[in-house]
């Protein structure tokens, strides 16, 4: 399609309930890739001893209403205070799910946001088109009280290990208008789909570059920040040598998936960005 084309091509009519199925299946796209570095996949566990892909299905059932429910609130309008609110209950029946295993926080928090941002821009616009219409209704309805939010002190395994590295926590990206998702994670997936990849290979390609650029909290809570860049690097070299498009793309994302396992390591914070950019992909109708 040309640009003209895209441009002019007006977004289908979204309701907020197709918003929440996005986002489940957006979890889905996510916990159903393999390999994948040191998570969760359905067919292992990878780093983690505590969660499986049951305990991840359990959790992806949990929230599927919450995500409706907060782009509703989105499109209502709602305050930062409503969407809090929503997230917090969330995070109550993950932990009732998966009896206190932390499955999903991240996507909570990261997901929900976007499933507000998308319900504000359908009410303004009818449907999504572009991703930039999603971060510019995130910064502009609850920018404030999300920089506000990022400047407590959090006593959250990635809050205290952002402040203690330094590195930018969940919190801050989101302050920021999601800075890995809109300018890294969604041009590789777009990329990467527009090459001719599979979906699979586009997603693992994604996650990859999102890797290499994130200051993923839960790879330094594990390994400190040696266990950080030595993620970094990875994912740094793994893309320059052609990512998941390579001939031994996948064989080489197994290599890789060993190595984090014998050093416990687990990219939480860029699986929930890949799980972010394959709802933007869902949700948006250019990609
Ligand atoms: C604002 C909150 C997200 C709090 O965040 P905070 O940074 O204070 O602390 P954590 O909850 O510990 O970390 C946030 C989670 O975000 C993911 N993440 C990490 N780094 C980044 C990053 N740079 N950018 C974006 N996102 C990032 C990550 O989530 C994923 O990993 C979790 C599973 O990993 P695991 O290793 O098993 O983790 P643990 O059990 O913690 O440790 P172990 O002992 O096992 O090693 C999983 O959650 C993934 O999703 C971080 O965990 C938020 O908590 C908050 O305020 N929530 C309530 C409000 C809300 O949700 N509102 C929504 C709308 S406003
Ligand atoms: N598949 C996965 N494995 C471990 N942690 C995660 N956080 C989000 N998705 C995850």
């Amino acid at each position: 399609m040309t640009a003209v084309a895209r441009q002019e091509r007006a977004p289908a009519k979204l309701p907020t309930a197709a918003i929440g199925r996005a986002a489940t299946l957006a979890l889905y796209d996510e916990l159903s890739l393999a390999p994948k570095p040191g998570l969760v996949t359905l067919t292992d566990s990878g780093s983690h001893d505590d969660m499986d892909g049951h305990t991840f299905m359990r959790s992806l059932f949990a929230l599927r209403h919450y995500f409706a429910e907060i782009a509703a609130a989105g499109f209502q309008g709602a305050g930062f205070a409503v969407l809090e609110r929503c997230g917090i209950d969330a995070e109550a029946r993950m932990l009732a799910a998966t009896v206190g295993i932390n499955t999903h926080r991240g996507s909570i928090f990261m997901l929900g946001l976007l499933c507000a941002s998308a319900g504000a821009v359908v009410r303004e616009r009818g449907g999504v088109s572009h991703p930039a219409q999603l971060r510019e209704a995130l910064v502009r309805c609850w920018g404030g009280a999300l920089s506000v939010r990022a400047m407590r002190t959090s006593t959250l395994p990635g809050g205290i290990t952002a402040r203690r590295h330094g590195l930018r926590s969940a919190s801050e990206e989101a302050a920021m208008g999601f800075p890995v998702l809109f300018d890294t994670a969604v041009p590789a997936l777009r990329s990467a789909l527009h090459r001719g990849l599979t979906p699979q290979q586009a997603r693992l390609d994604t996650l990859f570059h999102v890797m290499a650029v994130l200051d993923d909290c839960n790879l330094a809570h594990r390994g400190g920040l040696e266990g950080l860049c030595h993620a970094q690097r990875a994912a740094r070299r793994y893309v320059e040598e052609g990512g998941a498009a390579q001939p031994e793309g996948i064989q080489k994302a197994k290599a890789i998936a060993d190595d984090f396992v014998l050093r416990r390591l687990s990219p939480g914070g860029a699986a929930d960005t890949l799980a972010a950019a394959c709802l933007i992909s869902r949700v948006c109708a250019d990609l």
